[in-house]
Parts: C-alpha cells; structure tokens; sequence
C-alpha cells in the first residue's frame, strides 16, 4: 500500500464474559487476527451485521480498548500501554467518534469549553491560540458564524450539531486518522448527508484519513466512493477492495447477499436501509469453529468450507476475498458483468 499511515499487524481481541466449568474464564471471540493499512487520506468504509466486530475493530484502532495479540501502528510507531504517557503522540493521531452525539459532550460545558482544553492540555496552544482553533474548527465543520456557537451548551444544539461539535472536538489533536463508528445513525435522515459531506472535506481539506463503520452498505458505497470498504463477518474481514469492485461485483457469497437484500438501486440515494435479517445466524462466537464461519448461511458452500477455514486472499483487480468457492465473474458484453452463481434470485 501507498504510504500507510495506520497499520494493524494479526490483531485480535477476545472479551472475557464470565466463568465456566470449575472457574475457568469464558471468553469470546470477537475479533481473528487480522491485518490490514489504512493509507494518508483514505476513506475506508468497513460494513457488517451487528455483532460482526466493527466496533470493536474500531476501538481497538484509535487504542480506546487494548488488542488481545497483535499490533497496531501508527507511522510506524505503535504503544505498549493504553495509558503509557509516552506513547500519547501516537494514540491521539487516532480520533473515534462515536454515534451518540448526546453522550459524547458534556453538558455542563460550554462549546468553547470542551474545544479549548484538549487543544491547551495538549500544548498545541495557550488559551487565546486555543480559542482562535476552536473557531477555525467550528467554521470547518460546518458551524456557521462559529463565534455564536463557543458559549453554547450542548442541550442547546441540535444532534446534527452536537455530532459536528464532536467532530470538531476530535480535530482539535491534529488527528491523522478518524475512526466514524456509526457517527451518522443517530442523526436525523434528512441531515446526514451534509454530516457525511463534511466528513469527506475533511479528507480533502486536512489530508486525514477517515474510517467509516456503518452497517449500511449503502452508506458505505456513497461515502467510500473511489476508496475502499471491507466487509466484515463473525469478527473476520471475509471481503476487501475498491468500494465499486466489492459492492458491484461481490466475490464473497456474504457480500453479494448483503447486497441483494440492502441496496437500492441508485448510488447517489443515501437513506436508511439498515441490513435487514439474512436467513440463518450469526455462528456462536464463544465456539472455535474449524471451517468458514459463513458455512451455515452460504448457498454456495462445499464440503472443503465445513472443515477448512478460508485465508483472505488478494486477486488480479487488488481485492481480497476469504472463500474458498468465491463468486467469478465475467466480462460479458460491453462491461456487463456476469455472475457465475445466482446468489441474486
Ligand atoms: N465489552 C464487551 N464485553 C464482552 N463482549 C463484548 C464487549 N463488547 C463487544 N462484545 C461482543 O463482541 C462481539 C462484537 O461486538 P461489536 O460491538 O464489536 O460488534 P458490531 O459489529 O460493532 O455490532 P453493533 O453494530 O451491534 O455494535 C459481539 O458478540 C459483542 O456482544
């Protein structure tokens, strides 16, 4: 990859969730090892079904959760302690926003309040450099005359304003990365687009890269556009690539059904058409299972998916699949492209 700036190295995360037999500890499997980059200015979407592990992928990426094994780098650098001062530098270059705009701002401080001290307990500024950030930031996030908005508390703002505050808060470090964990489910339909256009300008403007958690693959296609998504399942990256290539011609049999039940047909619509229940369960997290953990929900499976477990692997056109039967597909007349499998009946 071009210049990677975040880089995750066979990362894993397994939650303890009570005891079992005898006192041993039950613990669940969120997270595989799994490796991938996320480049200077990149937008990466990651998409799933609930319970798939994208959050938790996520808090692991801007070090809000510790990994199990693995690595997480950042310019090369990574921390050894979640709160090792020393490694401070490199877990604020990783910003999360999450999706309550309501729990993320305290509502006993003013805008003002909750902009400056990040930037003046950083050093990156004393209070009258931190204040003349604090109005740059409001004004790039869309908060217009931002001034007005500095003495505001946060239950006089709406939640589209509220998010654009958080944002503006997690750019008061100079992020190079922004983790969106679902930044814009909680906000009304009809705002989330300008939401999502001001995360996109940031990319433009700042140069930061921007990692998009959403369950909705229609969100992930509008807003990675030209980019990349991953698609996640079970706590596995089963599907990786240019956003077009792996939302228009899925190899993987999960994708392809997400995208069958979800998509409307028109990129440009951007509304909420959640994953909806595909048929079949998510497998039980706390079972080690040998084989593909997708095997009882594909309609594609062999004998080989019950007893192998598939390793993500890069094709010709730079995706990454892990299947062993992955979905082929041809060139059929002037670039209409052809499934091998009718996943989509
Ligand atoms: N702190 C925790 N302790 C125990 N289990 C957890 C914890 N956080 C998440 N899990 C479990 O880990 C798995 C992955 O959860 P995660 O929240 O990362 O998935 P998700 O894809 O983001 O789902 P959602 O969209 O519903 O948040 C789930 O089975 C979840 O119940």
């Amino acid at each position: 990859m071009s210049d990677p700036v975040l880089e995750l190295k066979d990362v894993s995360k397994y939650y303890r969730v009570g005891r079992g037999l005898f006192g041993t500890k039950k613990m669940l499997r969120a997270l595989q090892p799994l490796s991938f980059a996320v480049a200077r200015g990149e937008i990466l979407s990651i998409v799933g079904e609930s319970g798939c592990g994208k959050s938790t992928l996520g808090k692991l990426m801007s070090f809000v959760t510790p990994v199990t094994t693995g690595e997480v780098t950042v310019d090369g650098k990574t921390v050894h302690s979640l709160t090792d001062r020393t490694g401070r530098d490199v877990r604020r270059a990783v910003q999360i926003v999450h999706q309550d705009p309501y729990a993320a701002l305290n509502p006993r401080k003013t805008v003002g309040s909750i902009l400056i001290t990040p930037i003046v307990a950083n050093h990156l500024g004393n209070r009258q450099e931190a204040k003349r950030r604090a109005v740059e930031l409001l004004e790039l996030v869309g908060l217009h005359p931002a001034a007005n908005y500095l003495g505001k508390y946060p239950f006089e703002l709406s939640g589209g304003q509220r998010q654009r505050v958080v944002i503006a808060r997690a750019l008061t470090v100079n992020p190079k990365v922004i983790v969106a964990d679902e930044a814009v489910s909680m906000i009304d339909v009809s705002l989330r687009q300008s939401i999502l256009t001001t995360l996109k300008d940031l990319r433009t403007r700042l140069g930061v890269a921007v990692v998009f958690i959403t369950h909705d693959l229609a969100l992930a296609r509008h807003f990675s556009a030209g980019h990349n998504t991953m698609v996640m399942y079970a706590g596995q990256i089963v599907e990786y690539g240019p956003t077009e290539e792996v939302i228009e011609n899925p190899r993987h049999p999960y994708t392809a059904i997400l995208r069958s039940t979800v998509l409307d047909p028109d990129p440009d619509v951007v509304h909420d058409s959640g994953l909806k229940a595909l048929p079949g369960e998510l497998p039980d997290l706390n079972v080690e299972i040998p084989g593909c953990p997708f095997v009882n929900r594909c309609p594609l499976a062999s004998d080989i998916c019950h007893t192998h477990q598939p390793h993500l692997q890069k094709d010709l056109t730079g995706r990454s699949v892990a299947c062993h039967t992955p979905i082929e597909w041809s060139d059929v007349s002037g670039g209409e492209m052809l499934a091998s499998a009718t996943l989509f009946d």
